[in-house]
């Protein structure tokens, strides 16, 4: 075992999974998160990103591969289990229980540990003062960005060593989407690791420690944010043009991202 692989929160290795038997959707997928890392995963529609997140999260059959969270091999285990585990996910779409309140919603989350709703509740608040203003208010009343703050809320009541995070940004406004980077930036400064899923590759590289790029269900690159933002074919495959890139930049700087 590598030293890196030691100290890793979370360590994925040559997953192969997949929705249907013998057909697979990864074909060895391997990642790795380290304490206090925001880790982004990008790629072509089809790649096999959601997927991968399922996967671990026990949502998808896994055929071969491993998933160690903490040292502990949790392959295949159940959502339930996982996320007393230390594992939280936030799906994409139907992640909020509409007909319930905020507070409902998030006493969901942490109904395998109703006496620390208190202390969690407060954590969430801090990190989402307008959940804690509009507790009373029906979920599915609220805005897209609002429900999103939801779903992350509730994901983390239950106080995950780490929170994947399936696209948060996706179906929201600009303004929105800038927003949400901002609170799950936040979250990941809160000391919680964060595993996040975006279609806007480019302020996800922006703001995450290291990324990785998947294609047809492989590893295709691995590095930093920053490195994948400023790699050629990086650029070239996966985020748009050159002239189209520096064009981008020039206005990102005009609006930077949260800083660390
Ligand atoms: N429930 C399912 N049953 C069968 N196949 C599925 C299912 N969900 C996804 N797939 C297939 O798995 C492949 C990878 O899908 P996945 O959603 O993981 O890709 P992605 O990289 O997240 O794409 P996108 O960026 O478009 O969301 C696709 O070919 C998709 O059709």
């Amino acid at each position: 075992m590598s030293v890196e692989t030691e100290v890793a929160v979370v360590s994925v290795t040559d997953l192969v999974a997949g929705y249907l038997p013998g057909v697979n959707i990864l074909n060895g997928c391997n990642l790795e998160a380290r304490p206090g890392e925001l880790i982004g995963i990008i790629g072509p529609n089809g790649a096999g990103k959601s997927t991968l997140l399922k996967a671990m999260f026990g949502l998808v059959k896994v055929h071969s591969g491993r998933v160690v969270v903490h040292g502990a091999d949790l392959t295949g285990l159940k959502a339930n289990k996982l996320v007393s585990r230390g594992l939280g996910f936030v799906p994409q779409n139907d992640n909020v229980f509409p007909t319930l309140s905020v507070q409902e919603n998030l006493e969901m989350g942490i109904f395998q540990r109703p006496k620390d709703f208190a202390s969690r509740f407060e954590f969430v608040t801090s990190l989402f003062p307008e959940l804690g203003k509009r507790r009373g208010q029906r979920a599915g009343s609220l805005s897209g960005g609002e429900r999103q703050m939801v779903a992350m809320g509730r994901a983390l009541m239950m106080e995950p060593a780490v929170l994947l995070l399936d696209e948060p940004s996706a179906g929201l406004s600009p303004v929105r989407q800038d927003e949400t980077f901002l609170r799950v930036h936040e979250i990941n400064r809160a000391g919680v690791c964060v595993i996040m899923v975006e279609q806007n590759a480019r302020r996800c590289l922006q703001i995450c420690d290291r990324a990785y790029v998947l294609d047809q269900g492989r590893n295709a690159h691995t590095g930093t944010g920053r490195e994948l933002l400023h790699d050629p074919k990086v650029i070239q495959l996966y985020l748009g043009n050159l002239a189209e890139t520096v064009e981008r930049e020039e206005a990102d700087r005009e609006t930077p991202p949260p800083s660390g």
